[in-house]
């Protein structure tokens, strides 16, 4: 029985009628499954916080020229739970010298292909 289609290049949310609590200190990520990749099916985000007590949503966006379908009990997404790093942001007005790097603002390809 097909639960859900995902038009092709249209976003659509499913409700997995699922509730994890997250450990204080981590968080959930949501990831595609390579299988729906391979169709131009994708999970967009998706951050679950520690402290969120809801149904896991998953958002999807179908970039393909074909409608998707999900079937109930169809395994959706990947839920990865990952320790948030123990740190403080601190501002600073301007980059100090010693804090710079080989990389600088190269991205995007900077370092060749
Ligand atoms: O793909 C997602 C993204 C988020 N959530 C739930 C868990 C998360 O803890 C909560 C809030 O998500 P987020 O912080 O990304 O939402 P926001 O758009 O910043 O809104 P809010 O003001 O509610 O935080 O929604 C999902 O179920 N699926």
């Amino acid at each position: 029985m097909v639960a859900c289609v995902i038009p092709p290049g249209e976003v659509r949310m499913i409700d997995t009628n699922i509730m994890v609590i997250i450990p204080d200190g981590a968080y959930g990520r949501l990831a595609s499954r390579s299988s729906h990749c391979l169709h131009g099916v994708f999970v967009q985000g998706g951050v679950i916080d520690s402290d969120y007590r809801g149904t896991i949503k998953v958002v999807f966006y179908n970039s393909s020229k074909e409608p998707y379908e999900f079937f109930a009990g169809d395994r959706i997404a990947q839920l990865l739970i990952e320790q948030l790093a123990d740190t403080e942001a601190e501002e600073l007005p301007v980059l100090a010298p010693e804090l710079a790097s080989t990389r600088g603002s190269g991205g995007f390809g900077s370092t060749g292909r």
